[in-house]
């Protein structure tokens, strides 16, 4: 059965700490494929200063265009919004019956998922693959039957800063994609 890591975002815009996450995951676990879901509306996040999806998922496309093993999805465009991760998994499920997803998250995540909807429900039937993150604490959750710890390599960048560099018309060449890049020129965004 086909394992496909399913890795959640914005991508608000696509960055190099992203790619590293997704093509580590693809290539140096068991995993067989990641797929990149953009999420049209992170439940916990502030929706201002989030570009469009469609453009979203274009960037997505366009950074991981070279690489075989990851794809991006826009499942969540039909799903009702603000998109719970549970409810994507279990419509997934149905969907694709014939592969195991696998979530990948960072410890960030783990540290806040018990105010996610139904994580217990997540725990039980899906596997999770943690990626360090900086200062956080994962106490508790060593051990778990449904965590993976893995040793993904860290580069501390945000979506956040690439914005604002790009804004400020700085040099972001080694951090997006250079057809992310031409793209976000080519429509204005974040300006
Ligand atoms: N540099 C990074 N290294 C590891 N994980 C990252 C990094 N940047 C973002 N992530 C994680 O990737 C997932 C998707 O990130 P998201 O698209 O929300 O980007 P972001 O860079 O955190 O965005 P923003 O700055 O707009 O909040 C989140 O779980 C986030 O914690
Ligand atoms: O399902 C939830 O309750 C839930 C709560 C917060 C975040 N998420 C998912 O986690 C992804 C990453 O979140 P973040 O805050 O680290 O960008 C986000 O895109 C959502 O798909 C999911």
């Amino acid at each position: 059965m086909a394992k496909t890591g399913l890795f959640f975002g914005s991508f608000n815009p696509i960055h190099v700490g992203h790619m590293i996450i997704a093509s580590y995951m693809a290539n140096y676990t068991d995993l067989d494929e990641v797929w990149l879901v953009v999420s049209p509306q992170n439940p916990l996040k502030n929706k201002k200063g989030l570009g469009n999806m469609y453009d979203r998922l274009e960037m997505a496309r366009l950074a991981t265009e070279p690489a075989e093993n990851i794809k991006v999805s826009d499942i969540e465009f039909t799903l009702p919004q603000p998109s719970y991760t549970i409810d994507t998994l279990t419509y997934l499920h149905e969907k694709y019956p014939a592969k195991k997803f696998v979530l990948i998250m960072g410890a960030d995540n783990l540290v806040s998922l018990k105010k996610w909807k139904n994580y217990e429900v997540l725990l039980k039937d899906y596997s999770i693959y943690v990626y360090p993150r900086p200062e956080c604490d994962i106490a508790g959750w060593e051990g778990h039957p449904s965590i993976t710890f893995t040793e993904t390599p860290q580069m501390e960048i945000s979506s956040t800063f690439i914005r604002k560099a790009f804004k400020e018309n700085k040099n972001i060449q080694f951090l997006v994609s250079e057809n992310v890049i031409a793209f976000m020129d080519s429509k204005n965004m974040y300006r």
